[in-house]
């Protein structure tokens, strides 16, 4: 019987056959912990070591402070005191404040083809699209995961999002992923792997697949997965990492729960509106709307292809008077190479406000709260009640395109009535 992506994956790194539904141990090949959920992991870890156990593999475990980097409040500056001299102490990877979005820094750098890798944080899932297994885990899972170099896993089922045809103008991946949540729904992937194929995904370039597989997690999902190709390949020549390159692709009869096919011509731009991300419709259904903040960012939308789309259609204009437009590339890497393709004197120009790498409004700790009865249209992932920081505000999650769209109407406005 075939084997789909994931339990390829799992079934060559626990170094037997396994199918959905079996249970297996994995070795870790990197485990990230973050500024936000760290402080539980590290104390968790902490009582292991009081067991007798050390980190398995410091050179590879990361430690990120990111979320609230540079730091809004001093209870926060403290959790960063500990969480560096819980890497220094233990010679971990320390990404101080500034040094970019885990998942980013995760993808540019340490994520391999056919490994696992885990964080304690839910959208590890964006690895995915380097063809490995990324997944998120609770802080104690992922307490043991860096004490023993590996961890147990439930082989999942896989969804397959089979992709043909092609992007109209001004309709980019974001709107397909969000697309696919109006169709499966907040749960309904529940533990299983969203593993995207098809003409469409071949020819995707990685940017679009770490968007896709970023918001595998929004719907339940254990992993979003792509195959690792010659675009994978590229993608790690381009960042001296060629040598972490190994080709992956799933049996031609590998075993689905579900195929759900999707014809990309037949996609428009979409928004999830306030409060869940399943709740989409085509932008036009609410054009018109106000929106007080957008923001361009994240680890969802927060990489040089993205500026790229919005720097495009702001370019010489400016932005409403009734809006504010936060611009924060996701790693230093995005943000130097936006100075140097000239998009941030652009954004400038333009009237944005252009913030340093890190998670800043995605999450509503610092760097753009809402306040009480404001709209933010957002790149981002998650729109529920409350997430930017204001129970009493409204977030909407659309595309880049859509945002930049947004941005000089102040209104939420179709893209393709812009460009
Ligand atoms: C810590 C938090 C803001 C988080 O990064 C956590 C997570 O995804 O697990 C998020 O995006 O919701
Ligand atoms: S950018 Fe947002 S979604 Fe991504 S890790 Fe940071 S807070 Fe979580």
């Amino acid at each position: 019987m075939g084997k789909t992506l994931v339990e390829k994956i799992i079934s060559r790194n626990a170094g037997r056959e396994v199918s959905a539904g079996e249970l297996a141990v994995c070795p870790v090949d990197v485990v990230m912990i973050h500024d936000g959920t760290g402080i539980l992991s590290i104390k968790e870890f902490q009582r292991l070591e009081e067991a007798g156990l050390t980190l398995a593999k410091p050179e590879r475990t990361l430690v990120f402070l990111d979320h609230a980097g540079p730091c809004p409040r001093m209870e926060l500056a403290t959790d960063h005191v500990k969480l560096r001299h819980f890497a220094r102490e233990r010679n971990a990877v320390l990404y101080d404040v500034g040094q970019g979005v885990c998942h980013q820094i995760l993808v540019e750098k340490w994520v391999r083809p056919g490994t696992v890798a885990l964080g304690a944080d839910s959208h590890t899932t964006t690895g995915g699209a380097l063809g490995a297994l990324g997944t998120g885990m609770g802080s104690t899972d992922v307490a043991m995961a860096m004490a023993m170099g590996e961890n147990w896993f439930r082989v999942p089922e896989t969804l397959r999002i089979e992709l043909g045809g092609q992007l109209p103008d001004g309709v980019y991946p974001k709107d397909v992923i969000l697309y696919l949540a109006g169709q499966i729904g907040s749960d309904g992937a529940t533990y299983k792997v969203l593993e995207f194929g098809g003409p469409a995904a071949a020819a995707m370039e990685m940017s679009d697949r770490f968007t896709l597989c970023n918001m595998a997690i929004e719907f339940g999902g254990k992993g979003g997965l792509f195959p690792s190709d010659e675009k994978t390949r590229a993608y790690l020549a381009a960042r001296g990492r060629e040598e972490d390159w190994v080709a992956l692709a799933p049996d031609p009869d590998a075993v689905y729960e579900r195929v759900i096919n999707v014809r990309l011509e037949t996609i428009e731009p979409m928004i999830a509106k306030p409060h869940t991300v399943d709740n989409v419709c085509p932008v036009g259904e609410v054009q018109g709307r106000p929106v007080e903040q957008l923001f361009l960012g994240s680890c969802t939308n927060g990489r040089l292809e993205d500026l790229e789309v919005a720097v495009n259609m702001l370019k010489g204009k400016r932005i409403a008077a009734s809006t504010r437009l936060l611009v924060m590339p996701a790693s230093p890497a995005v943000y130097r190479g936006a100075l140097d393709a000239g998009y941030i004197k652009d954004f400038m120009e333009a009237g944005a406000t252009v913030l340093p790498p890190g998670c800043g409004p995605c999450s509503g700790v610092h760097l753009g709260i809402l306040g009480d009865g404001e709209s933010c249209l957002s790149t981002t992932n998650r729109n529920f009640k409350g997430r930017m920081g204001n129970p009493n505000a409204f977030v909407y999650l659309a595309s880049p395109a859509t945002v930049a769209a947004s941005a000089l109407t102040g209104v939420i406005t179709d893209p393709r009535e812009v460009i």
